[in-house]
């Protein structure tokens, strides 16, 4: 049945222009253009095939790693990609690997962190690849206290070196009686890279100046072997089959290695000659700038990821059908679901289906809103700190932590959801989402903890309402602290359920209960004497306020969305309705907290619903054309349920005959266990 498109009647229901909406997806024509033209030259290419990754033993992995790394290298050289296509093949490739970090972390440290000088220096290796790199600041003992890493970058003025160490200490302090303190983690260290950006605590003339970066080489360029002083191997085997484990993740211990002065990295502060710190005119701060660009990076990643999801297990549920009646007989199920020709109903017909997957369908349109805008945010600081202006780094601090934690959280828990989704051929590999969940659930962790970061947007909200009233007017994402007054009084004024959507109407919903909550916090916090205390006992209270807070931002940038000129067949009108399932499936989540914060009345929450419920309505039909609008190849996508043409059922059976299971019609070790046992039992019951 080559050829035929199940989904065909599906996609003939679409009430709005694929074409057009695949651009806003893309961000640009031009972006969609190179998006699908090199998506479709890594899917046609077979030195990418990659569902064979679940099977492979680790070594054979990553060397297929390696070698697919490699020949995307020789790809973007012959071909003379660009950097966007370079970065767009790398990504269509859909395999970690060392080259990530290496693009997405080293390479951004260099810039961010050097000098002028060491950056003509060391970027043109990098950008060659002459040099490869990573990016090493956690330890065996210190992730998310950064402040607490242990590794020393010594000063040595008569022979103008740092001297680096990570200490192997014999304590009796802690729980442990030998402490091991290596670094821990860093992807592309264990087996690949040739260098590291290493954080370690810069002391020079007997004094601690706290973390900072440094340059060090780990491996001989000659044969790959760690040069002396440097131990380095991979940390083994983490999550899942296939999923990270592709990537090299590694451990470290540096023992009085030794690096020139110049390595280290010298943007923020500097080490003279004479051995004396010197500290530039800018935050201290802008030593975690990496982590700032890349968690604005995993923002955009994720909607990437849910999407991919997302698209799946919509498919797949337009295909599967489950009761109704075959053949006109007796229906098992009400009468008003939507019937096939075959008379069953599809499983995207079940309201509690449409109730699970269309606001994960929304998240990932959403998130995919908010990243532009955080790119925009990211470029935006970028370029004031050029010239000095470090107003709005708190803000994009704030920001980046705040959104990395909550898209990743829900696009973890939304790929496990779309897993459940597809039922029992979910849990198949061959399905995707297993490797997908595996690869992407470290997200949560990566980067920051999600909590952790959580913790540092909370920090920022109850500085901002400490300063109300103080003169000093809050601005951006902030901005509604400005009318916390208005804000703690306002009412809603919903009155029917099309009143919902109503875009000011929703804003100042989600703003209310966002600054009450942050109040709230205040509030009890002021009774603590000691401010610490109080924040480590509401900690809790405070990551609930946050998570309203980055609520708020990816409604308001959706929404902000929606007020531009978005061309194409009723492409606006149906983001409309993603938007509007976006956030009343918040507002449905988190009903207790905007009724608590006595914001909404509870017949306000249930007419919410019951415009939740019209507008999934509105999106059925245009379900698979939302999803057909990511644009992804099968190759991509890489999932028999989420294929393109919906010929799901032969699909999984050619599979499954492939395995290598299934090699042999009897199994090995079926003369060594079965056989005997098959006898005994033969024996004991005399058959
Ligand atoms: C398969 C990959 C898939 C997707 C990826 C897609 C795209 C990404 C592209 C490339 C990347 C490739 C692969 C990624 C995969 C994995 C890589 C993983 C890498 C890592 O994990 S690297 C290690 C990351 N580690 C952390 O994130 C540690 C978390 N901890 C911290 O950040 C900080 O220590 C903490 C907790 C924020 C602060 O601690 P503390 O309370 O002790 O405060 P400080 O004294 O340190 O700071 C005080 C002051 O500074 C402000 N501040 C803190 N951080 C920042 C910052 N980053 N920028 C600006 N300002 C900051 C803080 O607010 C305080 O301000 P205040 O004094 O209150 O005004
Ligand atoms: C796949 C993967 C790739 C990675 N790649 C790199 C890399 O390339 N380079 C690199 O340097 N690192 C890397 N890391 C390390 C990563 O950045 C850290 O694991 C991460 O920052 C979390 O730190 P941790 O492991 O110390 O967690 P911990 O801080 O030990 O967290 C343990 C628990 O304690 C809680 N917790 C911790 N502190 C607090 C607090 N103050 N308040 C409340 N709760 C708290 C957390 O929420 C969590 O539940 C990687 C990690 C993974 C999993």
């Amino acid at each position: 049945m080559a050829g035929v498109d199940y989904l065909a009647d599906e996609r003939n229901k679409a009430e709005f222009d694929v074409d057009s909406m695949k651009i806003v997806w893309a961000g640009s024509r031009h972006t969609f253009e190179v998006a699908d033209r090199i998506s479709k030259l890594v899917a046609n290419d077979p030195a990418f095939r990659k569902d064979d990754r679940p099977m492979l033993p680790r070594k054979e992995l990553f060397k297929n790693t390696l070698r697919k790394a490699a020949y995307a290298w020789k790809l973007i050289t012959e071909l003379r990609l660009s950097e966007e296509e370079a970065s767009k093949l790398r990504f269509f490739v859909d395999e970690p690997a060392y080259t990530d970090l290496h693009w997405g972390m080293f390479v951004p440290a260099l810039k961010g962190q050097c000098t002028d000088e060491q950056q003509s220096k060391w970027l043109p290796l990098a950008y060659k690849m002459q040099i490869i790199g990573c990016y090493a600041q956690t330890e065996l003992g210190h992730g998310s206290n950064v402040q607490g890493l242990e590794t020393t970058a010594t000063f040595d003025p008569q022979t103008d070196e740092f001297v680096i160490h990570s200490p192997t200490l014999t304590s009796s302090k802690c729980y442990h009686t030998v402490e091991v303190l290596c670094t821990w983690w860093p992807g592309g260290l264990g087996k690949v890279s040739t260098h590291a950006v290493v954080y370690a605590r810069l002391i020079t003339d007997g004094k601690d100046h706290g973390v900072h970066g440094f340059i060090v080489q780990l491996r001989s360029m000659e044969d790959h072997k760690p040069l002396p002083g440097i131990t380095v191997g991979d940390i083994g085997m983490k999550f899942g089959n296939g999923a990270y484990n592709t990537m090299d993740n590694g451990v470290l211990t540096l023992d009085h290695v030794r690096i020139p002065r110049d390595q280290m990295m010298m943007r923020v502060s500097q080490v003279t000659r004479e051995g004396k710190y010197k500290q530039s005119d800018v935050p201290r701060q802008l030593v975690y700038g990496t982590m700032v660009y890349v968690r604005q990076k995993i923002v955009a990643d994720a909607s990437c990821a849910l999407s991919k999801a997302v698209c799946i297990a919509t498919r797949y549920s337009a295909v599967r059908r489950q009761f109704g009646s075959q053949n006109g007989g007796p229906e098992t199920q009400s009468a008003h679901y939507r019937k096939s020709y075959t008379g069953l109903i599809q499983v995207i017909d079940y309201k509690t289906q449409q109730n699970r997957l269309f606001p994960l369908l929304a998240s990932a349109y959403a998130f995919r809103f908010v990243g532009e805008w955080l790119k925009w945010l990211y470029t935006d600081v970028t370029q004031r700190l050029a010239v000095n202006d470090f107003s709005t780094l708190p803000e994009a601090h704030a920001c980046t932590a705040g959104l990395k934690s909550l898209t990743t959280t829900a696009t973890a828990d939304g790929i496990e959801e779309c897993r459940k989704l597809c039922g029992g051929h979910g849990y198949l590999c061959t399905s995707g989402l297993p490797e997908l969940f595996a690869v992407y659930v470290p997200a949560c962790t990566y980067e920051g903890d999600n909590i952790v970061l959580l913790l540092q947007v909370a920090r920022f909200l109850m500085k901002t309402v400490s300063q109300i009233g103080s003169g000093k007017q809050p601005v951006g994402t902030i901005a509604y602290m400005g009318r916390v007054e208005h804000l703690l009084k306002s009412r809603c004024s919903v009155q029917r359920a099309e009143d919902w959507l109503n875009p000011s109407q929703v804003l100042e919903a989600f703003e209310a209960r966002a600054a009450r909550m942050s109040v709230s916090c205040a509030q009890n916090l002021s009774k603590f004497s000691n401010p610490e205390e109080g924040f480590a006992e509401l900690s809790a209270d405070l990551v609930e306020a946050a998570v309203a807070h980055c609520q708020l931002i990816v409604v308001s940038k959706f929404l902000d969305k929606l007020q531009q000129d978005i061309p194409g067949k009723g492409v606006k009108q149906l983001l409309q309705a993603v938007c509007g399932i976006y956030y009343l499936s918040l507002l449905h989540k988190h009903q207790g907290e905007f009724l608590a914060t006595s914001y909404i009345t509870p017949k306000q929450a249930a007419l919410a619903s019951d415009q939740l419920r019209a507008l999934y309505s509105k999106v059925r039909p245009n379900a698979i054309a939302l999803v057909d609008s990511f644009n992804y190849t099968d190759h991509f996508l890489g999932s028999i349920l989420g294929c393109y043409d919906g010929n799901v059922y032969p699909k999984l059976y050619e599979a499954a005959k492939k395995d290598p299971l299934n090699d042999t019609v009897v199994p090995d070790g079926y003369h060594e266990y079965l056989k005997p046992l098959l006898k005994q039992q033969l024996h004991s019951a005399k058959l």
